[in-house]
């Protein structure tokens, strides 16, 4: 299994303001973005993927939403519309919920109120974590084996404490090379240096 975690600092937890940001300061086309391309191949999904994006604009609790590429069914397409779309019904669907409940949404997409902190608390153990960073190790000289699970931002920086909080977990931070790519290329990347690993 791949996972891949969005932190989206600016993205809104209310539905509606999350769609009016396309193009808009928050980047809400990023969370499409990263979706499409740790999820989508030309004409077929690739199993074995688990995305979570952490919408952090809120004014109760972040919503983190799961999903889970064995277990989707028809997503509706695959541009930004379609996959916002998805998004926006997983935010509605958190209305009232306490903190860290968790709710299933439809199959393949479920909702949380857990923070990116918490989220990879428990992602960590059970997964060997990996900081997106271009100061970190160049990515094919990291070996990986079993569930690798790769953190992403949005357009705002990761906080230095998260990064700290991130180093007590273990997590390793890897580089893509110098030049500062969008999230939703980075996961591209990824994917293309494990598909090659696998021949
Ligand atoms: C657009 S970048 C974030 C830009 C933000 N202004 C910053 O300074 O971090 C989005 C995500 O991609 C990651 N990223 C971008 N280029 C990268 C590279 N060359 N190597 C590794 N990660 C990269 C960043 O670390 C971040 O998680």
């Amino acid at each position: 299994m791949r996972t891949f975690v969005l932190k989206a600092r600016a993205a809104p937890t209310d539905s509606r303001k999350l769609l009016a940001e396309v193009g808009g300061d928050a980047h809400a086309e990023i969370l499409a973005h990263t979706l499409m391309n740790a999820i989508f191949v030309a004409q077929s999904h690739r199993a074995d993927v688990v995305v979570y994006l952490v919408l952090e604009s809120t004014p109760d609790f972040s919503r983190t939403i799961r999903f889970d590429s064995n277990a989707l069914s028809d997503i509706g397409g695959f541009n930004e519309q379609a996959l916002l779309a998805k998004v926006a019904r997983a935010l509605d669907a958190s209305r009232g919920m306490d903190k860290e409940q968790s709710r299933e949404v439809e199959p393949g997409i479920s909702v949380q109120t857990l923070s990116f902190e918490r989220l990879v608390q428990r992602l960590a153990e059970d997964h060997p974590l990996f900081v997106m960073d271009r100061k970190g190790t160049p990515i094919r000289d990291q070996v990986f084996d079993g569930n690798a699970c790769f953190l992403l931002t949005d357009h705002i920086p990761m906080p230095k404490k998260t990064f700290h909080s991130l180093d007590r977990l273990g997590a390793k931070r890897i580089s893509l090379g110098r030049t500062m790519l969008f999230a939703s290329q980075c996961v591209v990347l990824i994917h293309h240096e494990l598909d090659q690993r696998l021949g």
